[in-house]
């Protein structure tokens, strides 16, 4: 199997900060309101600003395509760039390749399937509103549902997805799991559009979070490029169309507004700065939840499937990992650090990957028939 060797420089692990940030980290502006490059003073061992531009360099395209063009300018470092990939695979081999194994483990146990979205089920684009999946991959997702619990575990708000992926018999957990929703019954609650709420967290969090996310919008007009996308019970702040110059412009200002609500705190994701509740919640504990919902809590005959994308997958993979069932699938291009068994390189391998699956399960319900 060929893909593309794109290493990318080691990205720091997420920063969980906490706030206050350090003095002495100011921005100035010339008189005509262009962001200027930031002045940062380093007062406390462990400059906060500086941190979250390193994470935001390290995982942008531009530092990509430079080791890429790195690579291929000479020969000697192609070598070991393919090496690291060839290894990487080794410990996260393709789900694809690898699916008969992976039905062999799933033997005798209840398969739960837990999809992550953007850049899961839906290619990443560069207006996150238009973030759509496809129709197979739509098919692909409720011919899933049709045999196996499914369920959406996403940063985006439960809203939002649903309108994206428009399923009703499945649940969400928008929000980064702060909100986990069960699938519609009825006729009565499909027409209302409406579903049964089965966990919200960080319900108390509601305001804080609208009034955060109205100053941050205000506060990063003057960044060209710059959106914050309301997703309920936490705020994405993207700087995936902000010239790179102006991304410690961006942190700055994010930083300023930060510092007044030390309930909630910042982690990053693709091209985006997300604030959160400092509540213990994340889709790890989605997943834990939803398997309880579920009725597996204390069940060894259950075989949970969780792909994604992004670092906030990684709560989940653990949380598998340590109950010793199932897998993690990561979906990446590229060598990440990640605890996931396997892997699928973008979109169009998940969607093999589903289809595959309920192949396989056709096969063997014809096979028991007869
Ligand atoms: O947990 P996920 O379903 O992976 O959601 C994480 C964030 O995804 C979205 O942003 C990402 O996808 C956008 C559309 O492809 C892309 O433009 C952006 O750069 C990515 O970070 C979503 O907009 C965020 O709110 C989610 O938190």
């Amino acid at each position: 199997m060929t893909r593309n060797v794109v290493l990318p420089k080691d990205i720091p692990a997420p920063p969980y900060y906490s706030y206050p940030l350090p003095r002495g980290t100011k921005a100035m502006y010339s008189s005509n309101k262009k962001l200027m490059k930031l002045n940062h003073v380093d007062l406390s061992g462990g400059n906060l600003i500086n941190s979250w531009l390193d994470c935001m360099k390290a995982s942008s395209p531009t530092q990509i395509r430079a080791n890429s063009i790195l690579s291929s300018s000479s020969s000697s470092l192609v070598a070991p760039l393919e090496d690291e990939f060839h290894d990487w695979m080794e410990q996260h081999p393709s789900a694809l390749m690898k699916f008969e194994e992976i039905m062999e483990m799933s033997k005798g146990k209840k398969i739960a399937m837990f999809l992550d979205y953007d850049g899961t089920l839906s290619p990443i684009v560069q207006d996150p509103d238009s973030a759509y999946m496809s129709d197979t991959m739509r098919d692909a997702v409720r011919d899933v549902a049709k045999y196996f619990p499914t369920a959406i575990v996403t940063g985006r708000c439960t809203e939002k997805v649903f309108s994206f992926v428009g399923l009703q018999e499945l649940y969400y957990a928008g929000s980064h799991g702060m909100d986990i929703v069960g699938p519609t019954k009825g006729s009565e609650q499909i027409k209302s559009k409406t579903k049964d709420i089965l966990c919200q967290p960080a319900s108390e969090f509601l305001p804080m979070i609208e009034e955060i996310s109205k100053t941050l919008e205000e506060k990063i007009k003057i960044i060209p490029g710059a959106k914050v996308e309301n997703n309920k019970f936490c705020v994405s702040v993207h700087y995936r169309c902000v010239e790179e110059q102006n991304w410690c412009g961006l942190a700055e200002q994010v930083g300023s507004v930060l510092k007044d609500y030390p309930k909630l705190r910042l982690t990053q994701g693709r091209m985006v700065l997300e604030i959160r509740p400092t509540i213990k919640w994340d889709k790890g504990k989605a997943l834990e939840f939803l398997l309880e919902t579920l009725g597996y809590t204390s069940s060894s005959n259950i075989f949970p499937i969780y792909i994604g994308d992004d670092r906030t997958d990684e709560d989940a993979f653990k949380v598998l990992r340590k109950r010793g069932q199932g897998i993690g699938i990561l979906v990446s291009k590229m060598p990440k650090k990640t605890i996931a068994n396997y892997s699928l390189n973008g979109p169009i391998e998940v969607k093999d990957f589903l289809q595959n699956l309920v192949q396989w399960k056709n096969i063997s319900f014809d096979e028991q028939k007869s």
